[in-house]
């Protein structure tokens, strides 16, 4: 099982395609268009940001349970960004205390690997598509859905600045599994054939020496 990462807009979605496709394996989507959820959080953060988390972790769970076990399947989002974004909103007050250490305890509960259990929770490798800040607010304004945009409220322009940031030291620290990562401003695998190639051959190299 593989898992992609990358900040709004970074491409999972189509690396996810493309990589199934390539291997003629099975993908998991997280499909964004029918949360319904997800504009009443854009709306009011306050009010909905534990909702929200709880929704994804209950369906990211669904697709690793799928996923697993399945010789690289692929997952447009791992389990892991969720808590990032999490602790992002309750760093700017939009979920308390309580409902943050809720989550924690409930994240690492339902990730504690069994030996009893026949599925692995963790990925086999972990691919992470690192876009700067500008690009990331290009394609937030490209793809256009609504409650993306900076347009509408000033404030997510901060929102995603600091969560851009915060993926990069994710990244960084991150250590549950092997760790890929792909330039995704160098390497515009949505737009060029030839990026499409390279990212398929880095990718293949890395699951090769796996
Ligand atoms: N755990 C979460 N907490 C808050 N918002 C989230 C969370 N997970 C996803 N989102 C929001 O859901 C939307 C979709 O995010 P996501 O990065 O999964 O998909 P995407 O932008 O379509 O990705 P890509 O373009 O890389 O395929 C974004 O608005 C993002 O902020």
């Amino acid at each position: 099982m593989i898992a992609l990462s990358g900040p709004i807009g970074a491409g999972k979605t189509t690396l996810t395609e493309l990589l199934t496709k390539h291997w003629d394996s099975q993908a998991y989507y997280e499909s964004v268009d029918d949360n319904k959820i997800l504009p009443l959080f854009y709306k009011d953060p306050k009010r909905y940001a534990f909702l929200l988390q709880i929704y994804f972790l209950n369906k990211r769970m669904d697709s690793i349970k799928a996923a697993s076990g399945l010789s690289r399947s692929v997952m447009d989002r791992s389990i892991y960004e969720d808590s990032l974004l999490f602790h992002l909103n309750a760093d700017m007050g939009r979920a308390t205390d309580t409902e943050v250490s809720i989550y924690d305890s409930l994240l690492s509960n339902m990730m504690e690997e069994l030996p009893r259990l026949s599925y692995q929770k963790n990925p086999d490798l972990l691919i992470h598509i690192d876009i700067s800040f500008d690009t990331m607010l290009k394609r937030i304004k490209k793809r256009g859905r609504s409650y993306e945009q900076i347009d509408a409220d000033p404030e997510l322009y901060d929102y995603y600045k600091t969560l851009n940031q915060r993926y990069v030291k994710w990244f960084d620290k991150y250590d549950q599994s092997p760790k890929i990562k792909i330039n995704g401003d160098q390497l515009d695998f949505v737009e060029s054939v030839d990026a499409r190639a390279k990212v398929l051959d880095l990718i293949d190299a890395k699951v090769a020496e796996m």
